[in-house]
């Protein structure tokens, strides 16, 4: 099983590095993990409802060029459907059951995610109502899908 999350810009703080490293680390026993970083637009801080949606847009392409057809995508969304740590753990495994290898996790700019790349997604996630920093959000989610590896191994990891 291949892996990936997609996410905008780079990643600077050294404790998220770490924490998602050390993740990423325990995850290849299972799969081919990858990060794919594309650069976020750079815009002034105060912007027209309009001018957001050209920065989303130009980000949104930069992600699509990224995901090949063959890919199974998930749009990470404040307003996408909730799961447990189970309900992932046991999505994952159906898609590796019904042949799905490539698994593509895609965590919007801080402006959020296009349509058009919400409209490519298979499916969207929300992790609550709460609004977190992308940056945060890669190691959330790298420690959710190891979870979901370690629920689907039957590991104590997960209690
Ligand atoms: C700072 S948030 C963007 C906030 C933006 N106002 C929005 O509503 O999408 C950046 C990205 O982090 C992810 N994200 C942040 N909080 C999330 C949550 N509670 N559930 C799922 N994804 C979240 C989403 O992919 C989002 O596009």
């Amino acid at each position: 099983m291949n892996i990936k999350i997609i996410g905008v810009g780079r990643l600077k703080e050294k404790y998220l590095k770490q924490g998602i490293e050390e993740y990423a680390k325990r995850l290849s026993k299972f799969a081919k993990f990858e990060i794919v970083e594309v650069p976020d637009e750079k815009a002034p801080e105060q912007l027209s409802e309009a001018e957001m949606i050209q920065v989303k847009d130009k980000e949104g392409q930069r992600i699509l060029d990224k995901i090949k057809d063959r890919e199974y995508v998930f749009v990470l969304a404040i307003n996408g459907k909730e799961r447990s740590s189970e309900e992932l753990a046991a999505e994952i495994d159906q898609l590796a059951t019904y042949g799905h290898s490539d698994i593509t996790f895609v965590i919007g700019g801080s402006l959020g995610t296009a349509d058009a790349v919400n409209k490519r997604a298979n499916a969207a996630i929300s992790f609550g109502r709460f609004t977190l920093p992308h940056q945060l959000m890669r190691l959330v989610l790298t420690e959710q899908v190891y979870r979901a590896y370690m629920i689907n191994a039957g590991s104590p990891y997960h209690k």
